[in-house]
């Protein structure tokens, strides 16, 4: 794993419910190499932000990782499943505030209304480095305010979160997940809540903090467009299952699977004036979910008999681009069974 930060292997994140259990994520496996960008894209429901919940182990109740590996690389070298430590265990504290940062749609989900926005990123740096005193955290957060686009930074410190607009909020937000220059940081959704030329300044903020800093990032979004400008590898996600991964070009270039196609082909065109298209259907129900492939109901390509009846398999169509599709070995035999 020297060249990886994270490797997850078929992870099963379930929750068990009174109408039964959603397998929110059902056995995916992908690395986030470090100083790289990973984005997680797909519909609602897919299992996205359970990913991120469970890389960090905050998944709500009754979530639960009944299956697979979350190994993390260490700074001194020494690998730590998370998938196996307690969600209250000083392990994985120190992992969430120190090593990895988060940022979500909602920046009030981890700011304060009753702190000031400087203090919570002092609080934070203080916790985890006992060297560091008061003064020294203040000049920390004030640079990090800087760092991450706050106008007046100095001054903004001391302010409360009711005082600052959406955009700052979010500012304020990435501030604090990286206060303690976290190796991953993961964005859930980061700009779906900021108008959109806030959008572009937040995830070129990001690029340039990443070179900076050299951290890895995991992208989780239902844009393909923030993909595209993020990512170096992508991830695609339907129903709690990786349907296709490869790297960027692979996907935006050569996509494989009907429903990566679909979902690319719902991206506007800049200037094309025409009307997107969307993937026709619903994404199913989680607690009826079709017997064969997953997307078959939605499918324009799902061939009878074979889709709707068995699960299909994992193909890697070239070196690091994977498919989950019958469309291939049903002309071909697959090389990964
Ligand atoms: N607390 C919970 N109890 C039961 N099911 C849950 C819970 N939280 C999430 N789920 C289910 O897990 C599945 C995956 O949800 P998740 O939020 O990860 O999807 P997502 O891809 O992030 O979608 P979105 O883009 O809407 O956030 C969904 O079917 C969801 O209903």
């Amino acid at each position: 794993m020297n060249n990886t930060l994270l490797e997850i292997n078929n992870l099963k994140t379930y929750f068990d419910t009174d109408q039964g259990t959603v397998k929110a994520v059902d056995g995916i496996s992908f690395k986030v190499d470090k100083q790289k960008t990973v984005g997680i894209v797909g519909e609602s429901g897919s299992g996205k932000t359970v990913t991120a919940q469970s890389i960090l182990k905050i998944m709500p109740w009754p979530g639960k990782i009944v299956e697979g590996e979350i190994l993390f690389n260490k700074d001194d070298g020494e690998i730590v499943d998370i998938a196996k430590l307690g969600s209250k265990s000083d392990e994985i504290r120190r992992i969430r505030g120190k090593d990895i940062g988060y940022i979500f749609q909602e920046p009030m989900t981890s700011l304060s209304p009753i702190h000031k926005i400087g203090d919570q990123i002092m609080e934070s740096i203080l916790v985890h480095d006992k060297k560091i005193n008061k003064k020294e955290a203040k000049n920390i957060a004030i640079e990090l305010l800087r760092d991450v686009g706050m106008p007046n930074a100095e001054s903004k410190v001391d302010n409360y979160t009711f005082q600052l607009s959406g955009g700052m909020r979010q500012r304020a937000m990435i501030a604090m997940a990286l206060a303690n220059v976290p190796k991953l940081l993961i964005a859930d959704e980061p700009t779906t809540a900021i108008d959109v030329t806030i959008q572009a300044q937040i995830l070129r903020l990001l690029k340039n903090l990443q070179k900076k800093y050299g951290m890895s990032i995991l992208i989780i979004t239902h844009d393909l467009a923030v993909v595209a400008e993020m990512a170096d590898e992508v991830v695609v996600m339907y129903l709690g299952k990786i349907v296709e991964k490869g790297n960027v070009f692979d996907i935006f270039d050569t996509p494989s699977h009907p429903y990566t196609k679909a979902l690319l082909k719902s991206i506007p065109k800049k200037g094309s004036g025409k009307y997107l298209e969307t993937i026709k259907g619903m994404v199913p129900d989680p607690f009826s979910i079709p017997q064969g492939c997953e997307f078959a109901p939605r499918c324009e390509f799902a061939i009878k008999g074979v889709c709707d009846k068995k699960k299909p398999p994992v193909v890697e169509i070239k070196d690091g681009h994977f498919s989950r599709c019958f469309l291939h070995t049903e002309q071909k035999e697959s090389k990964n069974g």
